[in-house]
């Protein structure tokens, strides 16, 4: 099962984490196997870019000149071996089987070869021989196994609040599955209630007031999570919702609008934080997303109006409406690879000039929709500096925004006093960058961004 996705990933573009639930569903497998096929398929597809560097040293050739269907068979040997570090004659075994099992009965001696040299070393070896002769960020770029345009990409928005140093660190916590975040809804269901509820599974989180760590088990089975008032969600993500819930005292009658909603997480957050004072509205122009956005909102009983138009045109569709947007931007998601494990060899740097031209202009159009004196919260999952800083610095100065101080309005969310949130100064006010390795959070971005009262 995991060399049928990973096979789909590449010959298909195919979505792991949404493919390999499926098949795991179809197959009727639950359990360790569904555990031992998932580990394969996502630790191979993370690890791919290192893998490839061994395989090539150990196979004495360059991976262009191995078939496909061959190389995804190595690729998934390596990760037993080098990772999983299962007993050396079962993993050599399987992996010969499978090259037979698909057909390319001709190539098991090559495999059997490629993966005996690959035994030969120790596994803790191996980095600093495919990495051999290389240093600085192509020496990390092999070691950590993410494209080198990533890794400059990483140390730069590192190395704008002054931790360069901490770059190995921020690379290798994207390798690493990410704990289960979950957010008890507020007014819905009380963080205590659901903690004792949950048999020791469960501990609070340390920065979301709402977050809860899930330790071990299946999180449809935690109180609450049935009737959508406590759901799955980024510890980070949830504070940059209650950030803008929290970025000025609420007046009755508010309105609040986010933009980008699809799949209506954040909205959630969003509404439940607004209420009873102020209403939320949402949109997403991709119909299915919308629908997951209506979905999403349906359990609270707010009635969140869901809109599908292009963010681009809310400007001018409704001015001077809203008193709260908020713009979770289409982005490279950079930010969450940990969670998309094939995402960090699909993305390009092409893909970031596209999406910063569109987030500019939603960043303008979402200003052109706030009453004057109001905030746009602007918010990515990636740290690139394009896609963060350098979009804020420019409608800062394209439509005269006071930028709000994001860093003290996110240490008061936070439910542990005194956390150490990295700032970022930035046209008299600061930014937040949350980071995995330092947070356990996603890698996301949030300004929070007034509209001058008089414009
Ligand atoms: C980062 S996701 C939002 C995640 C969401 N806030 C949540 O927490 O569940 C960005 C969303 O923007 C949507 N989008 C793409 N182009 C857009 C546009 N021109 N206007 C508004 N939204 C757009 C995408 O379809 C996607 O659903």
């Amino acid at each position: 099962m995991a060399y049928d996705v990973l096979r789909a990933v590449q010959r298909d573009d195919a979505y792991a984490n949404l493919l390999l639930p499926t098949r795991l569903r179809d197959a009727g497998m639950h359990g360790p196997d569904a555990a031992l096929a998932t580990e394969l398929t996502y630790g191979t597809l993370r690890m791919l870019g290192y893998y490839d560097a061994v395989i090539e040293v150990a196979a004495g050739r360059s991976t262009d000149d191995i078939d496909a269907p061959v190389l995804d068979v190595l690729r998934l040997g390596a990760h037993q071996l080098l990772d999983m570090r299962l007993a050396t004659h079962a993993a050599v075994h399987e992996t010969v089987e499978l090259t037979r099992e698909i057909g390319a009965r001709g190539a098991s001696g090559f495999v059997n070869a490629v993966l005996r040299t690959m035994t030969r070393t120790d596994a803790d070896a191996w980095p600093d021989v495919a990495s051999k002769g290389m240093t600085g960020e192509d020496r990390l770029s092999v070691r950590t196994s993410h494209p080198a345009w990533i890794v400059r990409a990483i140390r730069e928005s590192l190395e704008a609040e002054g931790r360069g140093d901490e770059l190995e660190a921020a690379l290798e916590a994207d390798n690493a599955s990410p704990t289960v975040s979950l957010a008890v809804l507020p007014g819905f269901a009380d963080r205590d209630d659901v903690v004792a509820g949950a048999d020791g599974t469960l501990h609070e989180g340390e920065l979301s007031p709402v977050a809860l760590k899930l330790e071990r088990g299946n999180p449809a089975m935690i109180p609450g999570v049935d009737r959508g008032h406590v759901r799955v969600q980024d510890e980070g993500s949830q504070l940059v919702a209650l950030a803008l819930a929290a970025a000025a005292p609420i007046s009755a009658g508010e309105r609040w609008l986010d933009l980008c909603a699809g799949p209506g997480g954040k909205t959630a957050l969003l509404a439940a934080a607004a209420a009873p004072d102020a209403t939320v509205e949402a949109n997403e122009p991709v119909p299915a997303r919308a629908r997951l956005v209506r979905r999403s909102v349906e359990p609270l009983g707010l009635g969140v109006d869901v809109s599908e138009l292009d963010g681009r045109e809310i400007g001018r569709e409704r001015p001077a409406r809203y008193d709260r947007v908020l713009v979770d931007a289409p982005c490279t998601g950079l930010g969450a690879l940990r969670r998309r494990p094939e995402a960090r060899w699909r993305k390009t740097p092409a893909d970031v000039a596209e999406l910063t031209a569109l987030q500019e202009d939603l960043l303008d159009a979402a200003v052109a929709a706030l009453v004057p004196g109001g905030v746009v919260a602007y918010v990515t999952c990636s740290p690139h500096l394009a896609e963060t800083t350098s979009i804020v610095r420019r409608a800062v100065r394209r439509r005269g925004l006071e930028v709000l101080d994001a860093a003290r309005v996110v240490a008061d969310v936070c439910s542990t006093p005194g956390v150490d949130l990295p700032e970022r100064s930035l046209e008299g006010g600061s930014t937040v960058q949350l980071w995995p390795h330092r947070y356990g959070t996603d890698a996301m971005f949030l300004a929070l961004l007034r509209r001058p009262a008089r414009s």
